[in-house]
């Protein structure tokens, strides 16, 4: 395994461990490379606990690693309480703001991550940052109704995303189509100082569905570093 990968794995497991609980019933799992180690590490608790919870899946990713574990999967309509969710991000910044959607999940991703108790962060160090927009140079995913896509771009470019792209599908000629049946603008704003009032901006543009900024929810972030460490920032 690679030292990234060595990394991603150090931050998930330390936060199933110290988060998932044994009396937690329902349990939120994000999208992307680092959440496949946090699979792993819930597969590793006593098989008894597992078979107690549900787990309720961000995306059609951790649907299917749930399932190929053979744990239970249940959504936010039958289980609106969820006591933590652990989900990787692109970037997360020193107040714990985060960019998220590099997979095409954020939609889900921050409905399963808001009906949660409490949201944790894990990632590798490269993600770690003071300021949004430092690492994480793609711009910020925002999820858009097909039919409003050139309208949003319009508004994007015109809030100061000049390099708004549609994203693209990589084996399709056509674009990215998420998990939703939505399409996905990429908008980098350079430095984000305030993430906060970026979100509420790009929220109020119609045809939007969801933007990948997370504030103010997450309550700790685990970055695993290249050396065995793990960053733990807290609010
Ligand atoms: O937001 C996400 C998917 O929409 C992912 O959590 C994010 O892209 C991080 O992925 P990885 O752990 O592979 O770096």
């Amino acid at each position: 395994m690679s030292l990234i990968e060595q990394a991603k794995q150090k931050a998930a497991f330390q936060a199933v461990d110290e988060h998932v609980l044994p009396h937690h019933r329902v349990i939120g799992v994000g999208s992307g490379s680092t959440v496949v180690h946090v699979v792993t590490r819930l597969l590793q608790r006593d098989p008894a606990l597992n078979a107690k919870t549900v787990f309720v899946p961000t995306s059609f990713q951790s649907r299917g690693l749930l399932l190929d574990g053979g744990l239970t999967v249940g959504d936010v309509e039958q289980y609106p309480d969820i006591d933590v969710t652990i989900d990787g991000a692109d970037e997360c910044d020193s107040d714990l703001n985060a960019i998220k959607g590099g997979g095409a999940a954020h939609l889900q991703e921050k409905i399963v991550a808001e009906a949660a108790k409490k949201f944790v962060i894990v990632a590798d160090y490269r993600k770690d940052s003071k300021v949004l927009g430092e690492q994480w140079k793609h711009g910020v995913p925002v999820e858009v109704v097909p039919f409003a896509w050139t309208a949003v771009m319009k508004k994007l470019q015109a809030l100061g995303s000049k390099d708004a792209k549609l994203r693209m599908a990589m084996k399709k000629a056509g674009p990215i189509v998420t998990d939703n049946g939505n399409f996905l603008i990429d908008a980098p704003f350079g430095l984000i100082h305030e993430p906060a009032k970026l979100l509420k901006d790009i929220k109020l543009i119609t045809g939007v569905v969801e933007v990948g900024l997370f504030c103010d929810m997450a309550e700790i972030a685990y970055f695993g570093c290249e050396d065995g460490s793990v960053i733990i920032r807290t609010k």
